[in-house]
Parts: C-alpha cells; structure tokens; sequence
C-alpha cells in the first residue's frame, strides 16, 4: 500500500536552527566513525519542508497521514547518534542540501566531528503518532519515556481500525510493541530496509523479519491463549512458552520453565514460534524423571508405582484434563482447567489410595486404579475425538523437554520422534508415568482397562486438540450410519440442500452367495494376556510366518540384521494397534475361535469399528466426500470397504463407481515387489474385471451356491441369483448396500491405504479390505486412497482426477 522510496507518505518534523556555533568546525578533525561504504540511494522519503504539508486519508483508520521529513538539514540541527547501544545527543556540522544523496552526514560531538553514515542518526524531534501514520518497514528508534529505555526497530503496521489506530514496531531483538501515546518514536535519517536490516544481529530474527514483511502467504497460525507454543529464543535453541496474553497481531509469552519467567510479546505469525502443542506441555520436573529412574532400576515391569510426596519439585502448570461430554462441545475440541495443586483425583479406596493431582503413593496396580475413571467410557460409543477418551479417563500427557534435566540431555529432542523413548509421557489416573506406549499398554493390561493403545498417541505431530470449526446449519443428517456405527458421521453440504442417494447402511459385508466350505483351516489362540506375547499366539505367527515365507522385504532387512524372530515378531504388523506400513501377505487377527479378550487383544483391530470421527460433505467436484474432524495418528484404522459381495460377471452389469475386488491371491503368487504393490492396488480397480490380458494369477478355490440368505432389502437384479461356480474372483459393490467407507474418493497423494485382513475366513478370496492412514492425517483432511484405475480401460468412461496432488496422474479413468 505505502512505498518507502516514494513521497506519497511524508512525515512531520521541524529542525532546530543553532547559528551560534556556526564557525567553530574544524574538518581537520573530522573522523570516520563507521567505514561503511554506502552507495547511492534514494531510500530517504524526503520532501521539501517548505511545500505544504499533504494530507492522505487512510479510508480503514481515517486517520490523517500527513507528515514531513525533510531533504535538506540546517546546520546545528539537533540529532540523536545511535552508536555502540548509546544514544547520543548530535549536531549537523553544516548544512545538508540533497540529503537523499548523503550518505554521510558530519556532525559535531563534545567538539569532536565525524562523518557518520546516515542509518545511525534519526531526528530528534518526536513523530506525533497520534496524527500521522508512519510508512511500514520504517526504521524507528522507540522510547518508552516510563521505562527510560530505547530501542530500535521497524515499522510493522500502521494504525488502522484493526490495530485500534496503533503502530505496530518489529524491535531488532524479535519483540514487538503496539505504540501508545506516550511512546516516542523517532526516524532515522536512512529509511533504506535492506540497510538497516543489516543490523540486526541474529540471523533468526533477521530471517523472521524478512518473512513477517515480505511473505504474503504466511500460515496464519491459530494461536489461542494459554496454548503452550515452543520459541527459537535467538541462541537456536527451543524454549517453551505460554501465551499468557493476545493483542492483535501480538502475543505475549511467558517462558515459565526460567527462574526469570521473562515475558516477551511477539508476532502471532512470526516463524521464531516453531509449533503449537498439546495443551499443556509441562516440562518434565525433576520429580517425574527421578521416578522414572527409579522404575527403571528396579523392573521395567515392576508392578509397584513409584511415588513421591515431595510436591516442591511439580510443575504448576496447566493440566489438560477433559470431562465427560456434554454434548455441546465441538467435534474435537478438547476443555482446559486449571486444576488446583492438590485436587484428590481418585478416591477408590480411600484407606489405601488417595491419589493427589500431584502426588503418588507406592500401591499395586489392579483395576482399581481406573475403575471408577472408566464408569462413564463406553467402547462401543464415541462422541468425542478418540484421543481425548485416556483425559476423560483420568490420564494426563505431558510434553518433556529433554534438554531439561539428567539422562535426557543426551539426545537432542526432535519433533517427529518415532524412537521409542519420546518426549512426551503418559501419566495414569494413579499417578504413575510412562515413557512408551508399551508400557502404557502393559499398564492397560494389569488394570484390565476399559481403554485401548490405539486412543494414545505416539507422535507429537497429532495435535489432539486441533479441530475443525463448520457452521452446523449446513449439516443435513446428523447420523447417515443411522446409529450402526460407534460414530456419528453428520453429513455437510453447503453447495445445496442434496443428501447422498440412498442405500442400504451396513457395517459387515453380506451376499446372497454362499460359501458352501472353506478348505483353509482357521488358526486360532487361548492367549490370556491380551495377546501380548505374540511369538505364542498363533494368529499372531501366522501373520509372520506368511510373512517371511512371502519374503517380506521389511523381514529380509531385518533378516540380514541378524534380528531374532522375537524381536521381529514384536515390531512387525500392528504395533500398538497400528499399522504403519501395509503387509502384502495379508495379516491374520485373533476371531471368533480365539479364547482371547475382544476388545482388549492386541490382535484385534480391523474387527472393531470405526472410532475416528469423521464428516460426509459436499465437494464441488468430485460429489461427496470424507474428511477428518480431528487429526488421525500414522497408523490408525479407519474401517472397512463394505458392500454386497458379488461375482465378477455379476459385477460387469453393475455399475463400476462403488465396486471393490477381493484379490488377495494374486499379490501372494506376484513375486517383483513392484508388481505386488501394484495389484495391491488393483483391488479397487475395475480393469481387473473387464481386461483379462491381465496377467495377474486368479486362485480359485472355493464354490459359492446362491442360496439366499434373508434380505430385508433385495436390490438384486435378477441375474444376482445365478450360481457362479467358474468366476476367478469376487468383488464388494457398495452401490446399494455398504458403510461409509463407499465415500472414499481417489487420490494420487493419498492418506490412507489397503490391507488385506483375514478374520473369521482365511480363504485368501475372502479377505477384508481395510484402510489405515499411511501418514499423520490433520483435522479437516480430506480422506482418500489411490484407486490405481487403469486410465481407458473403460471405452467411452473418461474421468478427469480432481485430487489437486502435486502429483496429480491427470485422470482416474
Ligand atoms: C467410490 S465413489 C466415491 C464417492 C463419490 N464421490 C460419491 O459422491 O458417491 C467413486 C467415484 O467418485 C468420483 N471420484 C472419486 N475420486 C475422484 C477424483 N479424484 N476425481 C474425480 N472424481 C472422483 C468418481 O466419480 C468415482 O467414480
């Protein structure tokens, strides 16, 4: 809006006139204070001070932008030198006609001349900013007459109504300021940015400048107050903080770990504040790490609790705990109280436990410890971010900064930490405190909690407080699984008031079709501890074994490490009921065989239902659509493309959009791995159908017979009905009857993946396709997989893909 070189923006100020000394200068004794060699410029906004004053309007503030500053300089102009973190009172030696072609000007000090580069001198006269606004990346030296300090600085905003008619200054140590009227701001001689960007001494804030100035797509970050950010506080180095006030474009920070407890304002957008965090992040105090070091020594599977009562070592800060749901909150969004320092927080059994907020007491763990936290958690109902259920229940997480204290300076902290040791800790409703989500897990085990690993996170990139924000007047179904899912999944639309066409909502895939036998055997278990020792449990082997007879290359790597089955075993498939990276050879859970916990096993994943909450909305070009309110961990399930299963010949009268193929068989006997992902893929695509030059081997091995089972509603064409004996595949169609999952569009940069599981059928043509995200997914997302559709292989179907990836294959079909 404003130019800095041009003269549309003229600022006031007067000069003094001293003739007295006029005679007394002496040349001879002029010195160079600064060698810098400046080159010609036309940075200085000068305009004669004779000419009368203009006046600009400023149609956001209405504030009048008037000023001068001048092009010429009398001789004893008064000046202020800022040198060596000094400000000293100056004279102009001379007068100075042309000041925009200076680059020097003398000035007289204590008798003494020097040639003084202009960026070090500004006027001496106050900028009255309550008339005049200065032009943006101005240099300013700023004092505050109360606190009797400078500083200097640049012009960051100018006032407008936004602002509450303030100006905005950048300080050259990366604070900033809103002006108030008792500020004095004064401008230097040389308003050239570059020049006296050149000042500033760290390279971070130089950089931050840079981008707050010139960067116009800055990330509009969503900082709320008391949200716990980390700052690069100018020694490259993270500091927590808390926003313990907004402003504005400002806000200001509380770095609560340092005795000092500084408090700075800062820029909202500025890219010194690396990253929000869970709320709170509380450093670890000394307490927690000496426990855990104390655990550590005895047994890392100790089942005593370790505790201190020595409260003057607890971090104070804010705890993140969240109620039950009331039904008002928004999807996601979790509640922050503050809790007092020494709340009771369980009161089971009051003779023996009486846990404190803040303090543990050495007992053995049972299911007591969380009884009466879980009362309310119901897994079979989810009406809040998953991720959020363990806060409900009692747990609490903390952020560790492992600088802080003893054995964790030795590894430098990272953001995306996928070590096992991470930073940050699980604290359980009973006090105790756990570094890996495998101990938590063996404490969800000793407990016989009600709660699952999959509701912990193990990253510190799900933000589990993000959540997305949309106006509810738009959303024209509350529930479309009409209560058959654990979820709500609300349906959106705000380009019009169209609903999706109707079907048949199911969560399990169903068929006229029979399967008269299954030649394969099911392996089942009678483990009773969750599944936990996975090298006993034979589901669990069976997926390894496949596995490494199918010549995993995540096994032949590890094969060539010399790693032990165990080892291999406990890191491969699920860990922690994720899955990271898809197993080709399919992955075989616990079933209905299987003497182990339902809910509880460690093997049971894809069985479950959805937990995630997600929304249907209208896209505007590619119809319906699914997105994620919250953020989804690497890893997680979502669910299972479900449909009415169908022969391919049924399928070829169908229509394509919602078909699936189950072809578990042909990546088993694909051996280049390549080749293997690709038909991986292939499961959702209809070429496989219709192209039978795909080489792709078709195992049969089981007959289908067309007795019916009971539908309550037959959207069966009459060839459905037809007995299919020599079909080479089978194929899920979700037109009429499927889940949710139908709504999953196609991406070239997906989120998430396939894999193939086999739960109560080990018939490799039967497997279940289930989608887990292949990468941290953010609130607001949209959920897609890579269909893999062969383009033209359907004469006459052109679909141009909409995915918008950077990698974006042009077309879907
Ligand atoms: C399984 S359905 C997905 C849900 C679908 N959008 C709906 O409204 O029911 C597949 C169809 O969605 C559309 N679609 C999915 N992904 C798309 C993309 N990336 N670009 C264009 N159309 C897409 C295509 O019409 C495709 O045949």
């Amino acid at each position: 809006m404003f130019s800095h070189r041009g003269n549309m923006f003229p600022i006031l100020t007067t000069f003094e006139h001293n003739e007295e000394n006029k005679e007394n200068y002496d040349f001879s004794s002029k010195k160079s204070v600064d060698e810098d060699i400046e080159i010609i410029h036309d940075d200085c906004l000068i305009i004669e001070p004779d000419i009368p004053i203009p006046i600009f309007h400023d149609t956001n503030s209405h504030i009048s932008l008037v000023g001068i500053l001048p092009n010429d300089l009398s001789k004893q102009t008064k000046l202020f030198l800022i040198y060596e973190n000094r400000i000293m009172n100056v004279h102009v030696v001379t007068s100075v006609n042309n000041l925009e072609r200076h680059h020097h000007i003398t000035i007289s000090h204590v008798n003494h001349f020097y040639s003084i580069p202009k960026r070090h001198l500004y006027l001496s006269n106050i900028c009255d900013i309550q008339h005049i606004s200065i032009p943006q990346q101005y240099r300013i030296m700023y004092i505050s007459p109360l606190k009797k300090q400078f500083s200097l600085g640049f012009i960051c905003e100018n006032p407008s109504v936004y602002n509450n008619l303030r100006h905005l200054v950048l300080f050259d140590d990366g604070s900033v300021a809103y002006t108030t009227m008792n500020d004095h701001i004064h401008l230097c001689l040389c308003q050239d940015f570059e020049r006296n960007f050149r000042s500033i001494e760290s390279k971070l804030v130089r950089k931050d400048f840079q981008e707050l100035f010139f960067d116009k797509n800055l990330n509009k970050k969503q900082y709320q107050l008391h949200n716990y950010v980390r700052v690069k506080k100018f020694d490259d180095k993270y500091h927590n903080a808390q926003i313990i006030d907004i402003d504005c474009s400002i806000m200001k920070l509380k770095f609560y770990e340092r005795q000092a407890q500084t408090e700075i304002w800062m820029h909202r957008q500025s890219s010194l504040i690396d990253d929000i965090f869970l709320s709170p992040i509380e450093i670890a105090s000394p307490i927690i790490l000496q426990n855990k070091r104390k655990h550590d020594e005895i047994s890392p599977l100790i089942e005593n609790c370790i505790g201190s009562t020595n409260n003057n070592n607890i971090c104070n800060g804010t705890e993140y705990r969240c109620a039950t749901s009331d039904g008002k909150r928004r999807p996601g969004r979790p509640r922050k109280n503050h809790l007092p320092p020494n709340e009771t927080r369980v009161s089971l059994l009051p003779s023996i436990h009486t846990f404190h907020s803040n303090s543990y007491q050495l007992h053995q763990c049972s299911s007591y410890c969380v009884l009466g936290k879980e009362e309310n958690f119901n897994p079979n109902c989810f009406t809040e971010n998953p991720y959020i259920l363990p806060f409900s229940c009692g747990w609490k997480y903390f952020h560790i900064n492992r600088y802080a204290k003893g054995r964790f300076t030795k590894k430098p902290s990272t953001h995306k930490t996928t070590t096992s040791r991470s930073n940050y800790l699980y604290r359980s409703p009973c006090g105790r405190s756990f570094l890996t989500l495998d101990e938590v897990e063996t404490y969800l085990f000793q407990t016989n909690s009600k709660l699952t690993i999959k509701f912990f996170i193990d990253n510190l990139s799900t933000h589990i407080e993000s959540f997305i924000e949309y106006d509810s007047k738009y959303i024209l179904n509350n529930d479309i699984s009409q209560g058959k899912e654990s979820v709500k999944i609300s349906v959106y639309n705000d380009n019009n008031n169209n609903l999706p066409d109707s079907f048949l909502y199911g969560t399990e895939t169903r068929s006229k079709l029979i399967l008269r036998n299954d030649p394969n055997p099911i392996t089942c278990c009678s483990c009773t501890d969750n599944c936990r020792d996975r090298l006993k449990c034979p589901c669990w082997r069976k997926t390894f074994e496949q596995a490494k007879s199918n010549d995993n290359e995540q096994i032949v790597s590890w094969q060539r490490q010399h790693l032990s089955d165990e080892q291999m075993i406990s890191r491969f498939g699920y860990v922690h009921q994720r899955l990271k990276a898809p197993v080709w050879s399919g992955i075989y859970e616990c079933n209905s065989k299987c003497s182990c916990h339902t809910k509880q096993c460690t093997n049971r994943v894809v069985q479950n239902s959805l937990y995630q909450q997600i929304q249907l909305f209208h896209t505007d070009t590619k119809g319906w659509a699914l997105r994620a309110l919250h953020d989804i961990p690497h890893g997680s399930f979502m669910n299972a493309y479900v449909g009415e299963l169908i022969t391919e010949e049924m399928a070829t009268k169908r229509d394509f959009k919602y078909l699936a193929i189950l072809d578990h068989t042909s990546h088993l006997y694909t051996n280049d791995n390549n080749k293997r992902k690709q038909s991986m893929k292939n499961c959702f695509n209809y070429n496989r159908i219709i192209d039978e030059t795909n080489q792709i081997p078709i195992k049969r091995c089981v007959r289908l017979s067309t007795d019916s089972i009971s539908d309550e509603d037959d959207n069966d064409d009459d060839d459905d009905s037809d007995d299919e004996e020599n079909h080479s595949c089978f194929i899920l169609d979700a037109k009429y009857y499927g889940s949710i999952s139908r709504f999953y569009n196609h991406s070239c940069k997906p989120n998430i993946h396939i894999q193939n599981v086999f739960i109560n059928s080990h018939d490799p043509q039967f497997p279940v396709i289930a989608l887990f995200a292949c990468r941290n997914i953010r609130a607001g997302e949209e959920i897609c997989w890579d269909y893999n559709y062969t383009v033209g292989c359907m004469s006459g179907v052109r679909i141009d893909c909409q995915c918008q990836a950077s990698n974006c294959r042009g077309r879907l079909l």
